[in-house]
């Protein structure tokens, strides 16, 4: 499948955006005709640049509010697309791309439109230029696709043909099966773009919101299986709007970018495989998709490891050795396995760095990390260590994939865990229940995109939780039976205003037991610093819930957090933050599958406040 890009969907001058295109691995892009406009470079110099770099030159885009016009209105459209199609020949581009008419269009009259394009059409010919005529969502007359299918149709000449794009189909609801009966070579081009869902005007949810494929809630795949029953067998491209791809940094958006078409190419490969349908389109399948099974460890990074290990042996954790050489510890319960690293770890006082997923096959994840583009990270071993494949994930969290047997070889690295532990061999924790990841604002659709291609995550629908910083957004990836559970906070963008630089928004590794009271308590004994819960949540609680007097005693007195729904109970408890990490318990009784939404707040809030006050002190 050929690539392609537009240029709009970059931050940056015309001559990064084309470096950084060509870097990702695109095959082409698209000129957005405002890039080229204030760009110091001639169209010649564009041409030679992209020919340098080995990028085709795809489409020249938009050519707006032609067709619907009076004749006199006609004729100065005529003669600004004749001076772009001289354009398009300096920068050896033969394909333009029409807009419907969203603003000049008087007469609503097919016949005229027809007889319009044809006049265009006549023109283009004798520069060598076809014309791609896209139904924009909000066209005036003309906002569907099967509205311009029917149009070119008509037009009926060699040189006109349709630009499907996503947006304009799906984000009116509109079925794209219809797509599949139009003549594949009378697809000039197609634009891919997603989008979240949102009830508001389409021309500013396309102008602001659009992502890419996989980031957002179209089904894209469905969509391209639509497209590949055409027969069309051309370039796919990338026409994204969106307010914070074009101000991040241009290299990592391009990678982003043609990660979700390698991403989407397999899906649609996937699909259509299994209906034993032929076509002419190429598709590249990843390798293996392969489910994580749970959490193999959760990696922190302290410079004070005694600390971390602290408040380890206070929730029932057992020392299980120091690596034999390197400054890293490994602490177990049940099958919860973490690890304080000191290494690189100067001026951080405790964070959660990193964690290890089981899979059946590393080998395989790690083959489709590096297909989808993913940063390796740099590990060395020695010859007589486990070997583990790891990516960096956008956020700068380090992601390892490892099987059962990796994993029996590289907890043997570790020695001199000492005499049996006192407490339980088994330990009170049973497992890592999920991580949650604070994600910087212009990180958060990368992240999206990142663990679920790389890591095959499913994204669940996400919340907003208010907090004393900001509005706090939260979307939860898992695996199909949840065995793997991400939590991603965005960060609110103002935070550094409200919150002094090492009071960074805190990340947790929230832990699994069956009996929480008693990890609770025994952790009290112990001298745990629990996070502080407000009385109001108490009588709130009593007032949501027909709960029993004294299990409501015993959560205040034990700062516990209480939900429940109809599948069952969720209790947790949140310990005091340390750097920028804290430790969370939970315990999930009957099916309840959730994570406590309605604690978030107050979660958030005491944190807030207990922050401040140790800022005080
Ligand atoms: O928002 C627009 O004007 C616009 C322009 C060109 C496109 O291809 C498109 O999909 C939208
Ligand atoms: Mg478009």
């Amino acid at each position: 499948m050929r690539t392609s890009i537009a240029t709009v969907c970059l931050s940056g001058t015309l001559e990064e955006k084309l470096l950084a295109c060509a870097k990702a691995g695109f095959d082409g892009v698209e000129i957005f005709e405002q890039d080229l406009l204030v760009s110091p470079m001639s169209p010649e110099e564009v041409k030679a640049m992209a020919d340098r770099l080995g990028l085709s030159l795809d489409l020249f885009q938009p050519f707006r509010d032609y067709e619907g016009v009076t004749e006199e209105q006609l004729q100065a459209n005529l003669h600004r697309a004749e001076a772009k199609f001289q354009l398009m020949q300096r920068l050896g581009i033969d394909l333009m791309l029409l807009c419907s008419n969203v603003g000049t269009a008087t007469i609503n009259d097919d016949d005229l439109f027809v007889d319009q394009i044809r006049q265009l059409s006549d023109l283009a010919a004798q520069y060598d230029v076809r014309i791609a005529y896209e139904a924009l969502a909000w066209g005036k007359f003309v906002d569907t696709y099967q509205h311009s299918w029917d149009i070119v149709k008509r037009v009926d000449r060699a040189n006109v043909g349709i630009c499907i794009d996503s947006f304009h189909i799906l984000s009116r609801g509109d079925d794209p099966a219809e797509i599949a009966t139009i003549p594949g070579e009378k697809i000039f081009f197609v634009q891919l773009a997603d989008a979240p869902v949102l009830t508001m005007d389409i021309l500013s949810w396309s102008r602001h919101y659009r992502l890419f494929p996989g980031q957002g809630g179209f089904a894209l795949d469905q969509f391209m299986a639509e497209l590949v029953r055409s027969g069309y067998d051309g370039i796919i491209s990338l026409e994204i709007f969106n307010d914070v791809f074009r101000q991040s940094n241009v290299e990592r958006t391009a990678v982003d970018g043609l990660r979700s078409l390698q991403w989407l190419e397999s899906k649609t490969a996937q699909l259509l495989s299994s209906t034993g349908e032929q076509y002419a389109l190429e598709l590249k399948m990843l390798p293996g998709i392969q489910d994580a099974t749970g959490f193999d460890f959760a990696e922190i990074r302290t410079e004070d490891p005694e600390r971390v290990a602290g408040m380890l042996a206070q929730l029932g954790f057992n020392f299980s050795g120091q690596h034999r050489r390197k400054p890293v510890q490994l602490w177990s319960s049940g099958e919860a396995k973490i690890i304080i690293n000191s290494q690189r770890s100067r001026g951080v006082e405790a964070a959660v760095s990193g964690f290890g997923v089981l899979v059946p096959d590393p080998g395989t994840s790690a083959q489709r990390g590096e297909a989808l583009l993913a940063t390796k990270v740099p590990r060395q071993q020695t010859h007589n260590e486990q070997e583990l494949s790891g990516f960096l994930a956008p956020d700068s969290t380090e992601v390892f994939f490892s099987s059962r047997a990796n994993t029996r070889n590289w907890v043997q690295e570790f020695e001199d865990a000492g005499p049996a532990p006192t407490t339980d061999a088994n330990g009170p924790i049973l497992s890592i229940d999920h991580i949650n990841l604070a994600q910087p604002w212009q990180c958060f659709d990368e992240s999206v995109l990142f663990y679920s291609s790389v890591l095959n995550l499913k994204a669940r629908p996400g919340t907003e939780v208010p907090s004393p910083m900001g509005l706090v957004r939260s979307q939860v990836l898992s695996t199909q039976d949840a065995g793997v559970r991400l939590a991603l906070n965005i960060v609110p963008q103002g935070l550094e205003n409200v919150i002094e630089r090492n009071h960074e928004y805190p990340e947790h590794v929230a832990l699994r037991t069956n009996d929480i009271i008693e990890v609770a308590r025994t952790a009290r004994a112990r001298g745990m610093e629990f996070l502080q819960v407000p009385a109001n949540y108490y009588e709130d609680l009593a007032a949501r819930f027909d709960i029993d007097s004294q299990l409501l005693e015993t959560l205040k007195s034990l700062h516990l957090l209480y939900d429940r729904d109809e599948a069952g109970e969720f209790l947790h408890f949140y310990t005091k933050t340390l750097g920028n990490m804290f430790l969370e318990v939970v315990e999930r009784r009957s099916s309840y599958d959730g994570y406590g939404a309605p604690n978030a707040p107050v979660r958030l809030a005491s944190q807030f406040e207990s922050n401040r006050w140790s800022r005080n002190m």
